[in-house]
């Protein structure tokens, strides 16, 4: 492991009560029967920071996020997230959690009968006190303004490309202002322009929104746009951490892989 970690789990273990740190992990653990899929997980999340995950297919990326959204309980270590532990949260703090908790998923997964507008009506309408239409309106031109497809609001899903429904599915996010935001490869699919512009619209809600992010990717021109800093992921643990340039120019030879595959 490397040592800027180690050093980082020793500040954790100090500063637990920090607001600085919106998230933190501790020595996290998983397995699905016999199989270890998260071995030793320790990050920590400072508030308005974009940190990158660089992992391969298969190396616990998606276990990671369930267990700290709470969808997966971690075997063991110590998860907190906006400094509370999340297994001690009830059903009803754990709701609460996941409404701060923004995910954009590999596929945006838009509601296909329904408009651009009425999708991102949508979770504004689950929440416990629904807003009405009047109420709703400028909720959802500034999140649409704020994703560049204010022109969008009355089409449908099939009539955006690719990197719009993606757009409107960050929108959709957005909405709900959440404080964390949690990007599963967020340019796969998508044409080298359209992912460019993708991930200069994520370091633009980093700015506007001042969220938190984990971005998860393999797409090296999306990890040097976003990144504040990256860490490196094998095998259910963290094997580097550090800028762009730094892991670039890494001895580890895994670590060099994600840099070489672009060129
Ligand atoms: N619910 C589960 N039950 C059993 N095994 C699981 C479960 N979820 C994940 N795994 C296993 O854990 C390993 C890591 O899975 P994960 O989905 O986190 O990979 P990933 O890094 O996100 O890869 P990809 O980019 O392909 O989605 C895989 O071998 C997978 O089969």
């Amino acid at each position: 492991m490397d040592s800027a970690i180690k050093t980082g789990n020793k500040t954790l273990e100090n500063n637990v009560n920090s607001p600085e740190y919106v998230l933190e992990i501790e020595h996290l653990k998983k397995s699905f029967d016999d199989k270890q899929v998260l071995n030793d997980i320790s990050l920590k999340l400072k508030k308005g920071e974009n940190l990158v995950v660089l992992g391969k297919s298969g190396h616990g990326k998606s276990v990671l996020i369930k267990c700290i959204v709470g969808l997966l309980t971690p075997d063991a270590g110590i998860l907190k997230v906006f400094n509370k532990e999340i297994t001690d949260l009830n059903k009803d703090e754990l709701t609460e959690l996941r409404r701060r908790i923004g995910f954009l998923f590999q596929n945006s997964a838009l509601y296909d009968s329904m408009s651009v507008r009425e999708n991102l009506e949508f979770p504004l309408q689950r929440q416990d006190e629904p807003l009405s239409k009047e109420e709703l309106i400028p909720l959802i031109e500034e999140v649409l303004e704020a994703v560049g497809l204010l022109d969008a609001i009355d089409k449908m899903p099939s009539d955006l490309s690719g990197g719009m429904r993606k757009r409107i599915g960050l929108a959709r996010t957005l909405i709900l202002k959440p404080a964390i935001m949690l990007y599963d490869e967020p340019t796969t699919g998508l044409d080298p322009i359209t992912s460019s512009e993708i991930s200069l619209l994520i370091l633009d809600i980093q700015k506007k929104y001042n969220t938190s992010s984990i971005i998860i990717t393999h797409d090296m021109a999306c990890a040097k746009v976003t990144n504040d800093r990256i860490m490196v992921l094998k095998e259910g643990e963290f094997i580097a951490e550090g800028s762009y340039e730094a892991l670039e120019n890494s001895e580890d030879e895994f670590v060099r892989s994600f840099f070489e595959s672009t060129n």
